[in-house]
């Protein structure tokens, strides 16, 4: 058997080329940026008013006393107002274009209007209530780099520089399956030697997390129907993410199956718990990944987290997140397996803690919904002991 760390390379070292598609602008939302994105005009492309109020020449006010006529106003959406005579101001609403010959803004708390003119009250500086042109970002400066994750916050700025559609990373053509006899679906009723089928509900939420649709398949154990179908899902797929049938059972089909259909065994079994009977193959050919997660429910949700998740990052040429925690209680971790152990997190005087959950093993599936994540512990002689820092595995 593997350790983690050997088969989290091996994994790693089996990404796929998943190209680039080309999405409206909204549905860009939570994708990978696949293009640069640049400044198409200076931003702010105009002096802007910040405030609303007058606009005035500044060195007029060197008169003391000084009372302005008003001339007109400038409106947010118009064209550029001109002052005619410097004695004089323009009315100016917040998002207008400064007017020619103004170089400051005074606003409405700061004036008094009486018969058409205008008294200013306030100390002013020359320049106040402008938002100068190409203060924020020149034009061709890059705003956002290809490879970040697309936010609210980019949709906005893309949006700014007219981007309608974007260029983002390729999603790998996923189908999920479940195996076994005792699944049935949710909105069934199970007999008493059955069980609602969850592991692939819960890996398809995820994967809509990375804005990812998955087709799903349900086998039952039955070894020409998972040969037939496989077949199949091999071809029409760039990825199978299995749960189930990986193990010593006299039903578990799953990795004699895939090997008689031409798929290669990278590795099966992998010194961890949970999560052990991982089996994990690429068709040479059809370049189809197969992850076939051992069926117990924390342990695919695991694999999902450990493997799979860094896998589509390295796919989309991204950096893999590397997060750490402090532990909040003792633990000893003997040899030989790294154990992935479910915490609660809080932060306390500014630092994440870790604390593990109460749960019931790998088949205690209710554990899932009081756990923020994974800690990752390798076994070693000394115990883990309170504060100390350790790899953190988010799943929510
Ligand atoms: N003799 C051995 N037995 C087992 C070993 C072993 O090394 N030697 N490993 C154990 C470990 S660890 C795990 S994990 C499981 C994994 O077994 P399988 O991958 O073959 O999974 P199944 O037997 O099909 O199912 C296990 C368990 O999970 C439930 N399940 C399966 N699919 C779903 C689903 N889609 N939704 C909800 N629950 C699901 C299934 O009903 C079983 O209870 O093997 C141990 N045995
Ligand atoms: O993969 Mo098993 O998770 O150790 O029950």
């Amino acid at each position: 058997m593997i350790t983690f760390k050997e088969a989290f390379q091996k994994v790693l070292d089996h990404p796929l080329d998943l190209g680039i598609e080309i999405v409206s602008l909204i549905d860009s939302l939570n994708r990978i940026l696949a293009e640069d994105i640049f400044a198409d005009r200076d931003f702010p492309p105009f002096d802007r008013a910040t405030k609303d109020g007058i606009a005035i020449q500044y060195s007029t006010l060197v008169n003391d006393g000084h009372t302005f006529a008003i001339e007109g106003e400038a409106a947010a959406g118009g064209v550029q107002q001109v002052l005619n005579d410097k004695n004089n101001c323009l009315e100016v609403m917040t998002g207008a274009v400064v007017p020619e010959h103004c170089d400051t803004v005074v606003m409405y708390e700061h004036i008094t209007i009486d018969g058409g003119k205008v008294t200013i009250n306030e100390k002013v500086t020359k320049g106040q209530n402008i938002h100068y042109q190409g203060s924020d970002e020149k034009v061709g400066t890059l705003l956002l780099s290809k490879g970040k994750k697309i936010s609210p916050a980019e949709i906005g700025v893309m949006a700014t520089v007219g981007k309608a559609i974007v260029k983002v990373m390729g999603n790998p053509k996923i189908c999920t399956i479940a195996t076994g006899n005792e699944l049935v679906a949710v909105n069934e009723t199970p007999e008493p030697h059955q069980i609602r089928k969850s592991n692939m509900l819960t890996i398809e939420s995820a994967l809509l997390n990375s804005k990812i649709e998955a087709s799903s398949l349900h086998l039952l154990d039955d070894k020409k129907e998972i040969e037939r179908e496989l077949k199949k899902a091999l071809i029409e797929n760039d990825v199978l993410l299995l749960s189930g049938g990986v193990s010593k059972g006299k039903f578990d089909f799953i990795p004699e199956v895939m090997e008689s259909l031409g798929v290669e065994k990278v590795f099966h079994r992998v010194l961890q718990r949970p999560g052990k009977p991982f089996w994990f193959g690429i068709h040479p050919e059809l370049k189809t990944v197969i992850f076939s997660f051992p069926g117990n429910p924390v342990s695919t949700f695991a694999n999902y987290h450990l493997y799979f998740l860094p896998w589509l990052q390295t796919s989309w040429q991204l950096p893999l997140d590397n997060s750490y925690i402090k532990l909040s209680r003792g633990i000893k971790i003997t040899r030989p397996l790294t154990r992935f152990i479910q915490v609660s997190t809080e932060v306390k005087e500014g630092m994440f803690w870790a604390t593990p959950v109460v749960e019931n093993g790998s088949g205690d599936l209710t554990s899932l919904a009081k756990a923020d994540g994974f800690i990752c512990l390798e076994p070693r002689t000394e115990e883990y002991e309170v504060g100390e820092v350790i790899p953190f595995i988010k799943t929510r």
